[in-house]
């Protein structure tokens, strides 16, 4: 297959639109790769909204579980689901565990000699999955937005402070949102790339956020109190909450955050309030 081939594996009809999956192959990633489109029946270019899904999790999850679809034909907002790491590479302990290599990329672009010839999911979400979709989808590329759950939410939150401009806005169900701090974040940085600080803040949305300095940025963040994973200090969002705080320009971090009683990590919580994740990111792309 060549680089900027990209072949249709399935079209399926939902509400008024279809569901495509892609497959190509990954220049940044070394192996061929699948991702998921809704596309609302159009005439014309219609605005995008990435989701990055978490740990274990294919292009597939949030298609099928969150139930997401009907409000995206509604509002005519196109939505791609990205896979979370490679596939089909051979990486030398990738499917040892969750929560590192195959389903675990966490939107990091890799620099440990093991991992670094594939495991370079930032670049891929950022640069060479939007090029592509540019390519073969009728996106308007001047109204993009990103939103993610738990490793993804971290992926997007990453994905949106690092690159002023590029979102209008990020939102996140349960993101990982200081990854340096946590057990998950500190086994795959140190995995991807050393044992260097300096490098994971990069990836840190709790430290980006801190000195983020870039236009307005509206952020949407939602939590469940009884999510497990909260309660063993895997997700830390009061601490983002405070780096926010901390932001000398933070005026231009407008943070809409919301704990959710009795609601745990799953996609029942996604399903509860996506209509208000769409409703959000509606008004920013369709402004
Ligand atoms: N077994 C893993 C956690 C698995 C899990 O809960 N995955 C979540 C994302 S968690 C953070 O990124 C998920 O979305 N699963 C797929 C689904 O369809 O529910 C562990 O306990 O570490």
């Amino acid at each position: 297959m060549a680089s900027s081939e990209c072949t249709v594996v399935s079209e399926t009809r939902c509400f008024q639109g279809s569901v495509i999956k892609y497959e190509h192959r990954s220049e940044t990633l070394n192996c061929t790769m699948r991702f998921n489109a809704y596309l609302p029946d159009t005439r014309c270019t219609l605005p995008v909204l990435y989701f990055l899904s978490g740990l274990t999790c294919t292009e597939d999850n949030f298609m099928q579980k969150a139930g997401a679809l009907r409000y995206l034909s509604d509002r005519r907002i196109i939505l791609i689901c990205p896979d979370t790491s490679p596939r089909g590479v051979d990486v030398e302990g990738q499917d040892a565990a969750d929560d590192l290599g195959t389903g675990a990329g966490f939107y990091v672009d890799a620099t440990e000699p093991q991992w670094k010839d594939h495991y370079r999911m930032y670049s891929y979400v950022t640069e060479e999955l939007p090029a592509l979709v540019g390519r073969h989808l009728p996106v308007d590329k001047t109204r993009v937005s990103i939103m993610g759950h738990s490793m993804g939410g971290h992926g997007a939150l990453v994905c949106a402070l690092r690159n002023p401009n590029k979102y209008r806005s990020v939102s996140g169900f349960a993101a990982i949102c200081n990854p340096s701090e946590c057990s998950w974040g500190q086994k795959a940085f140190t995995a991807y790339m050393g044992d260097h600080r300096k490098a994971w803040a990069d990836y840190d949305a709790t430290a980006l956020v801190k000195r983020y300095t870039g236009p307005a940025l509206p952020i949407l963040l939602d939590q469940g109190d009884q999510d497990p994973f909260l309660k063993k200090g895997q997700l830390l969002p009061e601490r983002f909450i405070r780096a926010v705080e901390d932001n000398p320009e933070k005026q231009n971090l407008h943070l809409d955050n919301h704990m959710r009683p009795g609601f745990d990590h799953s996609y029942y919580f996604i399903q509860t309030f996506i209509e208000e994740h769409i409703q959000f990111h509606a008004r920013h792309l369709l402004a």
